[in-house]
């Protein structure tokens, strides 16, 4: 379980996170979703202490994240994946020496242990045998579970997704879409993705924080969503063309 308490955060006196606070379950896929500019990003990078809040605290089942020594947060690090937006695949390198980076960088396992490790990912993420193959011998769809088998090397209790569907047409984005929370499940892990898809919302919010200008203005999951009475949810749920057209307000 995470829980961030009051994170706020200003970019030369623009307030960009006012005060946000939440939990995040193990074993649920929580998104962050809102409108672009609003936080998101930021919100997650306050998270990954890429960034630092001018106020609040993130706990990582009870462990103090911000502010603590380089050896305390290397230890809550080895914890976390994280799938960049793009899946951030270093082009130069094999799919198989890609997912294994995190191994080299951070353990010291013998290489047949490795190599044990990147298969039973790779497996994991439905990619058996193409760890040969260069990130550019490979789909978008693909490359995005590469991003996701290297993310999920360490075993982590964390998974922090950035915007997973991005740049992947519909039934692409649904099967990562599972992928994800399918892994959630398997290995009970706390995972966090931001995204504006709302195909997501809708299949995979176990949990939806909704930010709007830097303010978490709603929170439920994914049914209560297509009901809650939010002037900001609505269009934002609703500025998909085929849930109006649902809604029966295209004629
Ligand atoms: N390093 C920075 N310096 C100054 N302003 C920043 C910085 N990072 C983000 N911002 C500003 O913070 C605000 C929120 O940005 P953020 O990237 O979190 O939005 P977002 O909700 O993730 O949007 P999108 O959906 O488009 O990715 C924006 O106005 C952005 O310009």
């Amino acid at each position: 379980m995470i829980e961030i308490k009051n994170i706020s955060k200003a970019f030369n006196g623009k307030v960009v996170l006012d005060g946000i606070s939440g939990v995040f379950k193990k074993g649920e896929t929580s998104l962050v979703i809102g409108a672009s500019g609003t936080g998101k990003s930021v919100l997650l990078k306050c998270m990954l202490d890429l960034v630092t809040p001018e106020n609040g605290s993130v706990l990582y089942d009870g462990r103090e994240f911000l502010g603590i020594s380089e050896n305390e947060r290397k230890e809550i690090r080895r914890e976390m994946g994280v799938l960049f937006q793009g899946g951030a695949l270093f082009d130069s390198k094999t799919v198989n020496d890609n997912i294994k980076f995190p191994l080299d960088m951070l353990t010291d396992m013998s290489e047949s242990e490795k190599r044990d490790r990147v298969d039973f990912c790779l497996h994991k993420v439905g990619l058996d045998g193409t760890g040969k193959r260069m990130p550019s011998e490979i789909s978008g769809g693909m490359k995005k579970r590469v991003g996701i088998a290297r993310a999920i090397v360490m075993n982590p209790k964390y998974l922090f997704c950035d915007e997973p569907n991005s740049g992947l047409d519909p039934l692409t984005s649904i099967k990562i879409d599972e992928l994800i929370k399918e892994l959630t499940d398997d290995f009970q892990i706390t995972t966090v993705i931001i995204t504006h898809d709302m195909n997501s919302v809708l299949s995979i919010g176990d949990n939806i924080k909704f930010l709007y200008k830097g303010k978490k203005i709603w929170e439920g999951d994914s049914n209560a969503i297509m009901t809650a009475k939010l002037k900001e949810i609505d269009e934002f749920v609703f500025s998909n063309h085929a849930l109006k057209k649902l809604r029966g307000e295209f004629h």
